[in-house]
């Protein structure tokens, strides 16, 4: 079910409806009504709740559709940063709940002023939209080495740059950036225009930076879903962490009061790859080698020498050959947590196709996207296993890379996108 005021009611209510608001409470009021409205998004149209201990988009049941981008922090000024977070966290609340990115809206503004939204959303619903927010590195001390804001004593220690990984072809360009927002909705005009709307309020504050579009999610962050495929055409995120695992989020996810810093507890930390995939080399291997490097079976998922998708992987068998029935360097192996010791990742990645290459095929791939407690023991192990054995390496190009602290959620309408971080 839409939220109570779909953007479509917003227009048959008209500006009346808003000046009202506006007029009996003051634009804090209506801001803070909007963000206290129950919401509800287990629904393809619907909203998904924007308050809460942690961020949405992250255990939310992934959404279809992805854009990613990130920003460069153009001002010097510490106030004009935060100013530019709570009205971000004011928009997101209000596009989430399936808004107009501003109080007046697209249509219902003075004809002479630019509208404070765009409009290509209208009569759309909430779409399960959410909108994730992450502080980058650059953040903290810029390439320069200057601590911009005052913050960079506040810099997590989980936040270490990624090592350089065997490899990797990275273009900095498309990698990186002060701050990430994810927007995931199940409508790709829906996620669009929720950034667009966003660097709009942020012009004159930030730059876009680089962005990402992703079509088809390629992991289950719940139970309740089923497994999509990625690009090779193999169920992916069958032994991703989901929603429902509450125990395992607390030790794999959720930064932990103690973990420090402070102002991180309820947060998590995202790893992004662009992953190139080079599928028409792919799509000539047998079946049963690219069985072989997954370590799983292309039809049902199960992994190898097992009958169902969700049977434990058995890493000690062998076949009669004498032969690991899990090879050596399937990427299974690789990443499993017995590999990585006890490491596991909650995965939220999706496919993209950014045209094509020049060279006769498509520019394809996986945008790889893992939130995790603490890259140095989660990610960083697991990519340097798959770096330096995984057999599907022949096949993948890793091309922009990033690393972003995400804050708890905005838990009260006074609340905003990272306020324990710039708190004094
Ligand atoms: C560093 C982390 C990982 C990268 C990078 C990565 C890239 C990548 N993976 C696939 C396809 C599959 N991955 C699968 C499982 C899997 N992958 C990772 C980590 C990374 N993958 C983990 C931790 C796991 C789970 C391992 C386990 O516990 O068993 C699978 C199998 C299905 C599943 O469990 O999800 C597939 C298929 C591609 C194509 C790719 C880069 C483009
Ligand atoms: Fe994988």
């Amino acid at each position: 079910m839409a939220g109570r005021f779909s953007r479509r009611r917003m227009l048959t209510v008209g500006g009346a409806g808003v000046a009202g608001a506006v007029a009996a409470g003051g634009a804090g009021a209506w801001a803070r009504g909007l963000m206290a409205e129950e919401q509800h998004g287990s629904e393809a149209g619907g909203a998904v709740a924007f308050l809460g201990e942690h961020q949405a988009g992250i255990t939310t049941p992934a959404q279809d559709r992805l854009h990613f981008v990130a920003f460069d922090v153009t001002t010097d000024k510490r106030a004009d940063l935060v100013d530019l977070l709570r009205e971000w966290t004011l928009a997101a609340a209000r596009l989430t709940a399936g808004h107009d990115a501003g109080p007046v809206g697209a249509v219902n503004g003075s004809p002479e002023a630019p509208p404070d939204d765009t409009g290509e959303a209208l009569g759309l619903p909430p779409s399960g939209l959410t909108l994730t927010v992450g502080f980058g590195p650059t953040l903290f001390r810029d390439a320069g080495g200057r601590d911009r804001f005052g913050i960079a004593d506040r810099k997590p220690a989980a936040l270490a740059d990624l090592p350089h990984f065997r490899g990797d072809a990275l273009d900095p360009a498309t990698g990186g950036g002060d701050i990430c927002v994810q927007a995931c909705a199940h409508d790709p005009q829906v996620a669009v225009h929720a950034i667009r709307n966003l660097a709009r309020i942020g012009f004159g504050a930030v730059s876009m930076r680089w962005s990402q579009l992703g079509f088809g999610r390629t992991s289950s962050t719940s139970r309740a879903q089923a497994t999509p495929r990625n690009l090779f055409g193999f169920k992916d995120g069958t032994a991703n962490l989901k929603a429902e695992d509450t125990a395992a989020l607390r030790q794999h996810l959720w930064v932990q009061a103690g973990d420090g810093p402070a102002w991180m507890t309820g947060g998590t930390y995202l790893v992004t790859r662009k992953i190139r995939m080079m599928i028409e080399t792919w799509d000539r291997t047998s079946l049963a080698e690219q069985e072989a490097i997954v370590g799983r079976t292309k039809g049902t998922g199960a992994p190898l020498g097992k009958r169902g998708e969700f049977d434990e992987l058995n890493l000690a068998a062998t076949g009669a050959d004498g032969k690991q029935v899990i090879p050596a360097d399937s990427h299974v192996r690789l990443a499993h947590p017995d590999t990585n010791g006890g490491a596991r990742l909650l995965r939220r990645g999706y496919n993209f196709v950014d045209g094509s290459d020049g060279l006769g095929r498509l520019g394809a791939g996986l945008f790889f996207m893992a939130y995790q407690r603490d890259p140095r023991r989660q990610f960083v192990p697991i990519q340097t296993s798959l770096a330096r054995n995984d057999a599907m390496n022949e096949y993948l190009r890793h091309v922009s890379s990033g690393l972003y602290a995400c804050p708890p959620g905005v838990r009260t309408a006074d609340d905003f996108w990272g306020r324990a971080l710039f708190s004094s």
